[in-house]
C-alpha cells in the first residue's frame, strides 16, 4: 500500500487496481483465509466508473481475535508512555499524513467517488485531529480531592483499553482518524472496521500509525460488513465500541455491546433543518443551502436537507439556490473543477432516485436534477452519477422531508413566523446538527437554543473544525468526536482513597 501511494501522482479516474491485503493487525498486512466457513470476499467498485477496484476480504472470529489480542498487547505498552511520548509519536503520525496527503486523497477519491477537492479537506481535518490530540495527550490529568483528618484522594484518568471503531463510508479515512487519535490520545489501542464499500484507505492510516513509532500492533484493520462489525461488538476484550453509521445499525450496536456492558459512541444519521429567515443576507443563505446538501454527492450525515424558508424571500431564494444547482459541475472527480462526483454505489444511486419518484408522487415539483446523469466522458459512462436536485412544493408529512436520503436532494419548504419553523424543525426523532440564516443577533441565539440539535450552524453550514465537539441528539446518537469533551469518552477515571492516620473500623 505505502507503494501504491507513492506511485499516485500520474494515476487517473479508471486507472487504478488495488491488489494489496487491506487488512492490517500485528503491524503488517495480513492475507485472511478464504474458502472453508470463512465469508466470501465482495467487489469494490470506483463509483466514478463502476468498474471493480479491488475485492474486499472480510475477517471471520479468527481474525478478530488476533487483530483485538494484537492490540492489546500493545495496549499494555501504549498505555504506560506518558502523554509526551505518546503525542511525539502522533505528531510523527500528523505529519506523514501532511506529506503524502494528495496521495491518500486521490485514493479516497478513487474508492468513494467524492471530488479531490473534497478528499483532500478531509485528509487535512484527519492530520489536524491528531495534531489536535496529540496536543491534548500531554494533559490529560486528575484532581486532588484533601479529606478530613489528612486523608485524601486523587483521581486518575485512565484509558479504557482495545477500543472498536466502526465506520461508514462516506468519510472513510477522516473519520477512521476521528476514532483513532482521541483513542491513542488517551493510552488506549484500536481496532477499526471501515465500511466494506471503501477498504481502501483504512490501512494506509494504520500503517501510518505504525510508521510513526507506535507500539507493533496499536492500530489494527478488519475489513468487512455486519458480521465482522458483530464480532467486534461481541469480542469479550473490545472495551469500547464507536460507531458511525445509521440508526438502525447503532441501535444493533448498543444492544450487542450492552451484553458485555462496553462503552459505546453512536455518531448516526441525520434530517437536519436549515432556518432561512426573510432578514438574511440572501447570497450567504444560498452558499450555505448548497454546503448545506451537496457535499460529498450529499451523502453527509449533518446535511441540511429540510430548507425551511421565509415565505417573503421564497422567490428569490428558488431563483438563485437553482440557478447555482444547475452550475454544479458534476463529472469526473479527480479533476481540480468538478464539484460533484459519483455517488457511492448503484443501489445508493438507484434509492435516491427512488426518493426524487416517490417525492413526485406525494406532490413535491422538481425545479432540478433529479436523475441520472451521464459525463460525457466515455470512460465515466457506467459512473453512479446523478444530477443535484432541488424539490419544492414540500409538505412536513412527506417521505423527502421525513427520512435521510442520503444524496444529493434539497427539500425546501415555506414557513411564516419563528415560533412555527421551531415547532416544525424539532418535530423529527434525529438531532444531529440544525442551521439558521438571520441578521438579528438575538433570534439567531434564540432559535439555537431551541433547536434539538447536537450542532446549530449560524450564518453557515458544514464545516466541522476538529477542536469543536462533533456529535447527536436524540435518535442521531451520544457521545461526541473532537473537541476536549471527547478525551471523557475514551477515557474513565479512577479514584485513588489514601487514609494517613489509623483506619476507623465499626469491627
Ligand atoms: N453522525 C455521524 O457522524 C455520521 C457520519 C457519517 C455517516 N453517518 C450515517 O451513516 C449512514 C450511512 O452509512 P452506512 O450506510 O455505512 O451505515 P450502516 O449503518 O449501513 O453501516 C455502518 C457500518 O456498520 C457496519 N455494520 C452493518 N451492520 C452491522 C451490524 N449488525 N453490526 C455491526 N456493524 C454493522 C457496516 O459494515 C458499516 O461499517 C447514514 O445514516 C449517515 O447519516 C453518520
Ligand atoms: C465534516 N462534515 C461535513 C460535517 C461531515 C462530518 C461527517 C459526517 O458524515
Amino acid at each position: 500500500m505505502a507503494q501504491l501511494v507513492a506511485s499516485m501522482p500520474g494515476s487517473s479516474t479508471g486507472s487504478v487496481v488495488v491488489t494489496d491485503h487491506l487488512n492490517y493487525w500485528g503491524g503488517g498486512r495480513r492475507e485472511v483465509r478464504s474458502g472453508d466457513g470463512a465469508q466470501p470476499s465482495e467487489p469494490v467498485f470506483e463509483p466514478a466508473t463502476g468498474r471493480v477496484l479491488c475485492q474486499m476480504v472480510p475477517c471471520g472470529a479468527e481474525e478478530v481475535d488476533q487483530a483485538v489480542q494484537s492490540a492489546h498487547t500493545a495496549y499494555l505498552k501504549w498505555s504506560k508512555m506518558a502523554g509526551m511520548e505518546r503525542s511525539r509519536i502522533m505528531l510523527e503520525a500528523a505529519r506523514i499524513i501532511r506529506e503524502r496527503r494528495d496521495n491518500i486523497a486521490k485514493l479516497e477519491v478513487i474508492n468513494n467517488g467524492k471530488t479531490i477537492t473534497e478528499a483532500q479537506c478531509d485528509i487535512d481535518t484527519a492530520w489536524q485531529c491528531i495534531e489536535y490530540y496529540a496536543g491534548l495527550a500531554p494533559t490529560l490529568s486528575g484532581q486532588h480531592i484533601q479529606l478530613p483528618g489528612g486523608a485524601f484522594a486523587y483521581t486518575r484518568r485512565e484509558p479504557l483499553g482495545v477500543c472498536a471503531g466502526i465506520l461508514a463510508w462516506n468519510y472513510p479515512f477522516m473519520i477512521a482518524a476521528w476514532k483513532c487519535a482521541p483513542a491513542l490520545a488517551c493510552g488506549n489501542a484500536m481496532v477499526f472496521k471501515p465500511s466494506p464499500m471503501t477498504p481502501v484507505t483504512g490501512v494506509i492510516l494504520a500503517e501510518i500509525f505504525q510508521e510513526a513509532g507506535v507500539p507493533v500492533g496499536l492500530v489494527n484493520v478488519v475489513q468487512g460488513g455486519a458480521e465482522t462489525g458483530s464480532l467486534l461488538c461481541q469480542h469479550p476484550n473490545v472495551a469500547k465500541v464507536s460507531f458511525t453509521g445509521s440508526v438502525p445499525t447503532g441501535k444493533k450496536v448498543m444492544e450487542m455491546s450492552a451484553k458485555t456492558v462496553k462503552h459505546v459512541t453512536l455518531e448516526l444519521g441525520g434530517k437536519s433543518p436549515l432556518l432561512i429567515f426573510k432578514d438574511c443576507e440572501l447570497e450567504n443563505a444560498v452558499r450555505g443551502a448548497l454546503m448545506a446538501n451537496f457535499l460529498t454527492q450529499g451523502q453527509v450525515c449533518t446535511n441540511g436537507t429540510r430548507v425551511f424558508v421565509q415565505r417573503e424571500i421564497m422567490p428569490q431564494f428558488l431563483e438563485e439556490v437553482v440557478k447555482r444547482t444547475k452550475a454544479i459541475v458534476v463529472g469526473d472527480p479527480l479533476l481540480a473543477d468538478t464539484r460533484m462526483g459519483g455517488l457511492i454505489s448503484r443501489p445508493q444511486l438507484d434509492k435516491v432516485l427512488g426518493f426524487v419518484e416517490q417525492a413526485k408522487k406525494e406532490g413535491a415539483r422538481v425545479l432540478c436534477g433529479g436523475v441520472p446523469f451521464t459525463p460525457s466522458d466515455p470512460k465515466l459512462k457506467n459512473g453512479f452519477f446523478m444530477s443535484p436536485c432541488v424539490l419544492d412544493n414540500c409538505r412536513d408529512d412527506m417521505t423527502c422531508v421525513k427520512e435521510e436520503i442520503f444524496g444529493p436532494v434539497m427539500s425546501v419548504l415555506p414557513f411564516d413566523t419563528e415560533e412555527e419553523v421551531l415547532q416544525r424543525a424539532n418535530n423529527t426523532t434525529f438531532g444531529l446538527a440544525s442551521g439558521v440564516f438571520t441578521r438579528d443577533i438575538s433570534r439567531a441565539h434564540r432559535v439555537a437554543a431551541n433547536l434539538e440539535a447536537g450542532t446549530c450552524y449560524i450564518n453557515t453550514y458544514s464545516m466541522s473544525p476538529v477542536e469543536v465537539p462533533f456529535g447527536g441528539y436524540k435518535m442521531s446518537g451520544f457521545g461526541r468526536e473532537n473537541g476536549q469533551a471527547t478525551l471523557e469518552y475514551y477515557s474513565q477515571l479512577k479514584t485513588v482513597m489514601v487514609e494517613m492516620g489509623d483506619v476507623d473500623s465499626l469491627f
